[in-house]
């Protein structure tokens, strides 16, 4: 039997990373992406890394679950899960990224005790000199296949300095923007996210993408912008061309009925966001895909729970992104890597990145071929940078940004903007 590794402390730390002027279906990113990265501390010496939303009302939860499960054995997950539960009470609240869900308690619950749990099985595989995946039923797979994310974007945010992807506000912008994804990553799957432009204008993206990357899967999620109506027309223009097409129209009732017509398969990370969603998912046969995350899924023990009911009831697999760091790049990894039904290529916003800014030591993750090689070292095999750590922290303080509000930015800019779902 071997000794405990009980939690003596941990440190929650806000950072600010540089986002493009990417946009969606709710306004636009603003100038710096927000994430909190969360180490563990044990009395053996021993060291675990989480990372997961920062929002201003997810710290204070956070630091509220911090304390209630310091003390515990890092093993000790469920009685940790449950010490949450108790410390967060009733309370609801977003994680601010504005695009998923119904928030309830159990969302709630399943968002902020996600990075713990990743920080935990960190620690309870480096002392075992095991990589995560091991403790999720090890790797079925060696590389980690993800998707090019693309985005209509600005040449730059209003005021500032064009970054060097210039802007993509048409077909050949966004056919531009995928060649460089590809031929910088290899990606061989492309999602466009849409709900940006008239749904006409994204079909004929999507169709200048087919015509210059023939065979390549390809994506459009429009984040729940259109009627039914309108998701059964884009559909059609569509057959054959999509492998999925992501939240068309808003809720499972109108999601099932794009469904019952549509040839392609319909993939949620809006309508089907937690564990509660999922029967009346099934019985409507609203979903198709499953787009996992184990930011709010509630960890990747849970993701792989999630992977099971997907394969029970025959829905397919694929896995969300929002804008991320290293350690949420490994903990993808190591669960993409031991889940045998995740057949899709990962969503990834790692190419918006600045690749001189991350909170991990450059080197354990790289592309190849659109994949990652599930990182060798024990544990998540990725290392804390201190000093990139310190600097993004600073950059957390100065820029002034406490919660990501697409909309408000938006609005900023143009106060004529409105959000409304569905748009079109
Ligand atoms: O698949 C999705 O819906 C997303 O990736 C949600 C994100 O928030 C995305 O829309 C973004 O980063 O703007
Ligand atoms: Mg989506």
């Amino acid at each position: 039997m071997s000794d405990s590794i009980t939690i003596t402390r941990i440190d929650i730390t806000p950072v600010a990373f540089k986002d493009p002027a990417l946009l969606n279906a709710v306004g636009v990113h603003e100038p710096y992406a927000l994430r909190a990265v969360v180490e563990v501390s044990t009395d053996q010496g021993l060291t675990g890394l989480g990372e997961t939303y920062a929002d201003e009302g997810h710290l204070r939860r956070l630091r509220a679950a911090a304390d209630a499960i310091t003390g515990t054995d890092v093993h000790a997950l469920g009685r940790m899960r449950q010490a949450v539960a108790l410390a967060l009470g009733e309370e609801r609240g977003s994680d601010g990224h504005g695009l998923t869900g119904m928030i309830t308690t159990s969302g709630t619950l399943d968002r902020v005790f996600s990075p713990f749990e990743v920080a935990c099985l960190d620690i309870q595989a480096r002392a075992a000199g095991r990589p995560v995946c091991d403790l999720l039923g090890g790797a079925v797979r060696d590389r980690v296949p993800f998707s090019a994310y693309l985005f209509y974007k600005w040449a730059g945010h209003p005021g500032g300095t064009p970054d060097d992807w210039g802007p993509a506000l048409d077909p050949e912008g966004i056919v531009a923007q995928a060649r460089r994804m590809v031929d910088t990553y290899g990606f061989t799957a492309v999602k466009l996210k849409g709900g940006v432009m008239p749904p006409r204008q994204e079909v004929d993206a999507v169709l200048a993408l087919r015509e210059a990357f023939p065979g390549v899967p390809l994506r459009l999620d429009p984040n729940a912008a259109w009627t039914v109506e309108t998701s059964l027309t884009v559909a059609r223009e569509l057959e054959g061309v999509l492998e999925y097409l992501e939240d068309p129209t808003p809720g499972q009732e109108g999601m099932a009925r794009v469904a019952r017509e549509a040839a392609m398969p319909l993939a949620t990370n809006m309508c089907v966001v937690g564990f509660d969603e999922l029967p009346a998912a099934v019985r409507r046969d609203a979903v198709q895909v499953v787009l996992s995350d184990h930011h709010y899924w509630g960890g990747l023990q849970r993701s792989r729970l999630l992977a099971g009911i997907c394969d029970t009831f025959g829905m397919g697999l694929s896995m969300h992104s929002n804008s991320h760091l290293g350690i949420s790049l490994a903990a993808m990894t190591h669960l993409g890597a031991a889940t045998e039904n995740l057949t899709y290529a990962c969503d990834t916003h790692w190419p918006w990145k600045d690749p001189a800014e991350d909170v991990v030591a450059p080197g354990a993750l790289g592309f190849r071929d659109g994949s990652v090689a599930v990182p060798a070292g024990p544990g998540l095999g990725v290392e804390l940078d201190r000093d990139a750590l310190a600097r993004l922290h600073e950059q957390y303080l100065a820029c002034g940004l406490r919660n990501r509000d697409d909309t408000g930015y938006m609005r900023s800019i143009d106060p004529a903007y409105e959000k409304l779902t569905p748009r079109w």
